[in-house]
């Protein structure tokens, strides 16, 4: 199983500090954990940390990785319009290398991931021509060809219909499971939270507000405090835990109550 800690992370814009402190002694790999907050707050800042692709202050530390490393799939799907779907899935488990031949267990795998993902009748569809949920799932290919140690997925189903949500969390929950892969998911909606992600961290200016089992974390008094909403957290006739929201709060001037 692959654990992943976070020590003092931190992350600048300039003189901005948008990322402070965060530290997280021990991510366990085999089930998803949730990155949730505000807008702004710095969820996708702490995963371009994690992947390397930012600098910073703090240490990130993998342990137990031997498969391909850690794998950010961006927010922006924004396509390269000239590949087609295949081809960019094929470059993306390249990783870079220039190598021209093809081996058939390659192309296998590809076939699988495109399988897994309902996205088998794209593979010849150019990239620019793909509706955004459709470019998602091709984003999501891009990063499980490469058999990550460390799938960190910067919400991956915002521009999905009901049934892809659940199938591509199902699907991760799965891998997840099945590898033993760190698999971190930011998220703002908390029922995918509670319903997927065993962890979770709660990310509000750049600071780590909470982490722990995601039914300790997400509570009345984090929406209120974090999210400015009073809600309740009830179970369904089937015993799932489900968020409902019953309004914004304010304060006596009508302002977000964070803000003042
Ligand atoms: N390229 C950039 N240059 C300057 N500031 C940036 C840049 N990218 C992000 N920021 C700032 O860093 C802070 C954190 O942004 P980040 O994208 O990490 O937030 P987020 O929690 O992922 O937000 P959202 O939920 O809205 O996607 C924000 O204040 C944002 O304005």
């Amino acid at each position: 199983m692959v654990t992943l800690s976070l020590q003092d992370v931190g992350a600048r814009f300039g003189r901005r500090e948008v990322l402070s402190q965060i530290s997280v002694p021990c991510i366990n790999g085999g089930g998803l954990t949730a990155v949730v907050g505000p807008n702004a707050a710095g969820k996708s800042t702490l995963f371009r940390r994690i992947a390397g692709i930012m600098p910073g202050s703090g240490r990130v530390h993998v342990a137990g990785a031997s498969r391909g490393g850690i794998c950010y799939m961006p927010q922006d799907t924004a396509a390269n319009a000239v590949l087609t779907v295949f081809e960019s899935i094929l470059l993306a488990a390249r990783g870079g290398s220039g190598r021209w031949r093809v081996s058939e267990a390659e192309l296998a795998r590809i076939d699988q991931v495109m399988a897994l993902l309902n996205i088998v009748p794209l593979a010849f569809r150019n990239l620019g021509e793909l509706s955004g949920g459709q470019r998602q799932l091709v984003s999501l290919a891009q990063v499980l060809i490469r058999e990550p140690d460390v799938l960190l997925m910067d919400e991956p189903t915002s521009a999905l219909d009901l049934h892809r949500q659940i199938e591509v969390l199902e699907l991760v929950q799965g891998l997840a499971a099945e590898s033993g892969m760190v698999a971190m998911v930011a998220l703002h909606d908390l029922n995918q939270a509670l319903r997927y992600c065993d962890q979770t961290l709660v990310i509000a200016d750049g600071r780590l507000k909470a982490a722990g089992l995601t039914h300790e974390v997400v509570t009345e008094a984090m929406l209120a405090s974090t999210y400015a909403v009073a809600a309740r957290i009830e179970r369904c006739r089937h015993g799932r835990p489900q968020l409902i929201v019953d309004g914004a709060l304010h304060d006596e001037h009508g302002r977000d109550i964070r803000a003042a």
